[in-house]
């Protein structure tokens, strides 16, 4: 009937007695995998996330019209993956200013899946002992046996529309570089190029969700609740007792206080470097100026944690990106394929192929990447920055490629995350090109490029113009998030040695992932980033969970410390 307002719907209140011996808060690149390996461990998990199901076999259920039929939703087709710019409602995080997936899975239910092996520098540079290239093989070993990903997702094998990498590498095999299979080569990330990578299986999303999560769920001792907000960690002193849980708007989650094993139990934050860092804050771990805006807020101020009790950490500094830099080239070769219009307009014989056995151009990620290509430029302060090249056929023109340079490992500059009176989050400084060897990185490389792309025939430069030198054209774009974003987001929750409690002190969590002045709450997504790294962030940020499962497994069980 018209006019009728339909109730909302009803959270359920948790009941006190049960608990648990822990407590993952998100189900992210980080949470996912976590929970599968704790709960595997035999110690009972409750995983909450805010979001709702994403992908088909988990209850998912926003899809276009031509997928009705199937079990699949849009975050399982990778042709798909780039509705979430064009459709965002009800999946995006409404209290971050950057983009950030809200669903069950994150931003691996809602990102592009691309999917490499980080490259031994990728920890050597920043992480501290215990997490170094040599300390994460088996870790890394262990991801890649369970989603090893895939340079050719559709299932004939068959690559489509490969025009724009056809072109562009024509450049580069010129200019002497090399092509290879990236994932067998994490270590040659210099002047060599291969095909876009992906964690997709069987022509579908796959990753995380298809793989640790489905694991986790036969087991007894793993619980998930969904449409569940974390709102804080109860703690006492330097105990968290449990998590204060709220139903997510508008859909029927759960309610109430949760309680972790008494003595044992643990809680672990994996709500993303947004996410993590403003949990943190409500619950009184923070810089002073932080905890006073949650203290002085509305929603909040009743049942923040007194004074006494805060403990003073630099959550929210160290804030890092991939400082993003587009170019545009255009060619009468490339061929443009329509990504948003397979949603609502698509071509039938696109969706059929796809629809009955998973092949065509639907089955790779949208918007047509590659080729990826990677050069490593030494700075004057004896840094060498990795830059990561990612092509993709889309740009002003339907002969375009815009192409992303990704300033990342060895990158120096960085910026912070603050919490406003509303409890939003929001970049305060951006962490972009703050450091001028970083701007020097991101000239060069551009300069370069240009050089490789000369001997291509009948290509034309869009951005930068052709009389715009590499320097003007770098200082034109702002170092702001709406130009420069990756959605790389790292760092907020710093894991290092020098305890952020100290002066001078740069560090939220150990090397156990531990908050310092805590015994039992962690950090485990990528939040505790102490720099960046090459390629896209998600796989590494798995490696980085397994190992934390095995250091977090190793803790005696009970483990005190003084209360703040
Ligand atoms: C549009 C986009 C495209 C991207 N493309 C790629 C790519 O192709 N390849 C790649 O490697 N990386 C990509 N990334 C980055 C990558 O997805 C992220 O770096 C990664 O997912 C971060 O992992 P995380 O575990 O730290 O957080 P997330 O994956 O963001 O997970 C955090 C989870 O916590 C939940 N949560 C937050 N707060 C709360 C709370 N209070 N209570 C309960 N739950 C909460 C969120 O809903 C979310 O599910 C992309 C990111 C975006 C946004």
């Amino acid at each position: 009937r018209a006019n009728v307002a339909l109730a909302p719907p009803v959270c359920s209140n948790v009941t006190t007695s049960q608990t648990w011996d822990y407590i993952i808060v998100g189900s992210g690149a980080g949470g996912i995998p976590l929970a599968d390996r704790l709960s595997e461990a035999g110690h009972t998990v409750l995983l909450l996330e805010k979001g709702p199901p994403s992908t088909g076999i988990w209850g998912g259920t926003l899809k276009p019209k031509w997928l009705e039929n199937s079990t699949l939703t849009r975050f399982d087709v990778p042709g798909l993956a780039n509705e979430i710019w064009h459709n965002p409602t009800g999946v995006v995080c409404t209290d971050v200013d950057q983009m950030a997936g809200c669903v069950l899975g994150g931003g691996v239910a809602v990102n592009s899946g691309l999917w490499w092996k980080p490259h031994p520098a990728d920890w050597d540079y920043s992480w501290p002992e215990g997490w170094k290239s040599s300390d994460l093989v088996d870790a890394t070993t262990r991801l890649f046996e369970r989603i090893p990903g895939t340079t050719h997702p559709s299932t004939d094998g068959k690559l489509y529309l490969q025009q724009g990498f056809e072109v562009l590498t024509s450049g580069l095999n010129a200019s002497g570089w090399e092509f290879l299979v990236p994932n067998d080569h994490p270590d040659r990330k210099n002047r060599t190029f291969g095909h876009s990578t992906h964690m997709f299986s069987n022509g579908e999303r796959s990753g995380p969700l298809a793989t640790y999560l489905v694991d986790a769920s036969e087991r007894k001792e793993f619980t998930l609740w969904m449409n569940t907000t974390a709102r804080r960690v109860i703690r006492e002193g330097g105990h968290a007792t449990g998590v204060e849980i709220e139903c997510s708007k508008n859909a029927a989650g759960h309610a109430g206080v949760v309680s972790v094993t008494p003595g044992t139990g643990r809680v672990i934050l994996s709500a993303g470097a947004f996410g993590s860092a403003k949990l943190l804050f409500r619950s009184g771990i923070g810089p002073k100026d932080q905890l006073n805006v949650v203290k002085n807020s509305t929603s909040d101020a009743e049942t923040m944690i007194s004074e006494e009790s805060w403990i003073e950490l630099p959550v929210g500094y160290n804030l890092i990106d991939h400082v993003g830099t587009d170019i545009e080239i255009a060619h009468p070769d490339v061929v443009f394929y329509d990504f948003y219009a397979a949603y609502s307009k698509p071509i039938l014989n696109d969706t059929e192929i796809y629809l009955r056995n998973r092949t065509g151009i639907l089955a790779q990620a949208a918007p047509n990447l590659g080729p990826i290509f990677w050069e490593i430029i030494p700075g004057e302060d004896g840094i060498d920055r990795h830059l990561h090249w990612q092509a993709r056929v889309e740009g002003s023109k339907n002969t375009s490629m815009t192409i992303t340079q990704y300033l990342g490992t060895g990158s120096t500059s960085r910026g912070r995350m603050v919490i406003t009176p509303q409890l939003n989050t929001r970049v305060s400084v951006p962490p972009y090109l703050r450091d001028a060897n970083d701007k020097a990185a991101v000239i060069e490389g551009l300069e370069r490029v240009r050089k490789y792309f000369a001997p291509i025939s009948n290509l034309t430069w869009v951005r930068p113009a052709s009389n715009q030198t590499s320097t003007q054209f770098v200082d034109s774009i702002p170092a702001t998030p709406a130009v420069r974003c990756s959605n790389h987001w790292v760092g907020t929750a710093k894991m290092g040695l020098d305890d952020g409690r100290v002066a001078n002190g740069t560090s939220v969590v150990d090397t156990n992932a531990k908050v310092y002045g805590m015994d039992n709450l962690f950090v485990v997504d990528a939040s505790i980033f102490p720099g960046m790294m090459t390629g896209n962030p998600s796989a590494m940020i798995v490696a980085a969970a397994e190992h934390a499962a095995k250091k977090i497994l190793a803790l005696p069980a009970v483990e005190t410390v003084a209360a703040n």
